[in-house]
């Protein structure tokens, strides 16, 4: 039986590519999607998504309402991509979450609202299973090398920074990592920031500049040596295979899950 999905954010860079990604894989069937400028139209009403007659909702409720689906599938903005995971589990509908930018304690409060409710939610800062693997990598070596910094690289339309890819890294390095404060203890800044973003004495490090899409390089050092541990998705079907994976493993779920490296 076909998986009935609906798709917030078609219009953006990811949202356009998932909403073909749907299209052709022959188990899911896209039923909605939501676009706050295309209210009551059809996809095939917008210029440069496929010509297929799927209704387009602006309000989630409505949709919700008015459309039957198993899994909702979110790639918009962080209080927006919020708003709609939690509408969508107490819609039972299980959530698939590309947004970033979420806070800690807004995981949190969609973790125990899908505990509550029994239902599937997938949220993952990345779907790129080579990013996945960076991460994890980076993770393996922490244990032996205690100083690192990340250096996240991304396109300057991007809302959100650290990234959530490097917020994820940082969070899963501090599982083997000895907690320490890096750097010369006495160092100073002489333009703020210059150290970049601190996490348990860990640095992060955000680039914006267009032309590129999504990159990621983790930097150990100890003595006389330095370890690189690199990622770069050069494209946006970079990400599809991970949110194909997730639409199907979310069925199965009745619990919140973040980051894809659960679920591989
Ligand atoms: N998890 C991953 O692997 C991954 C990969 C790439 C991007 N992302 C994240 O996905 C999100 C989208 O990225 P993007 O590059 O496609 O951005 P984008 O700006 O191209 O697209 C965002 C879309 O959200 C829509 N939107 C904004 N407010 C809305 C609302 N109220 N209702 C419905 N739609 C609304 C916009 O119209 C736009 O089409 C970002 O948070 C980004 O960080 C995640
Ligand atoms: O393009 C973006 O925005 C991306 N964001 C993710 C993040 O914040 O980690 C990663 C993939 C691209």
């Amino acid at each position: 039986m076909a998986i009935n999905i609906i798709l917030a954010g078609p219009r953006g860079r990811m949202g356009s590519e998932a909403v073909n990604m749907v299209l052709n894989e022959p188990d899911f069937k896209l039923v909605a999607c939501i676009d706050r400028k295309h209210d009551g139209e059809q996809l095939t009403d917008i210029q440069g998504l496929p010509n297929k007659d799927v209704p387009i909702f602006k309000e989630i409720e409505e949709c919700f309402q008015q459309v039957n689906a198993d899994v909702f599938i979110d790639l918009t903005i962080p209080e927006v991509g919020y708003y709609h995971t939690k509408t969508a589990m107490e819609n039972n509908i299980r959530p698939v979450v590309g947004t970033t930018g979420f806070t800690d304690e807004q995981i949190v409060e969609l973790s125990q609202l899908a505990q509550t409710k029994k239902t599937g939610c997938i949220i993952a800062p990345n779907f790129a299973v080579g990013a996945v693997l960076m991460m994890k990598f980076s993770e393996m070596a922490a244990k032996y090398f205690s100083d690192v910094e990340i250096i996240e690289k991304h396109h300057d339309r991007k809302l959100d920074a650290p990234s959530g890819t490097a917020k994820k890294t940082a969070e899963l390095i501090r599982n083997t990592r000895e907690a320490k404060k890096q750097g010369h203890p006495d160092e100073t800044e002489t333009i703020r920031g210059a150290r970049g973003a601190e996490l348990d004495g860990m640095r992060i490090h955000s680039v914006r500049l267009p032309g590129l899409v999504a990159h990621q390089e983790v930097l150990f050092g100890s003595s006389g040596q330095t370890l690189s541990i690199k990622h770069d998705s050069l494209n946006r079907e970079s990400f599809m295979e991970g949110i194909k994976l997730s639409v199907y493993k979310v069925m199965e779920m009745d619990e919140l899950t973040y980051g894809l490296e659960n679920i591989l």
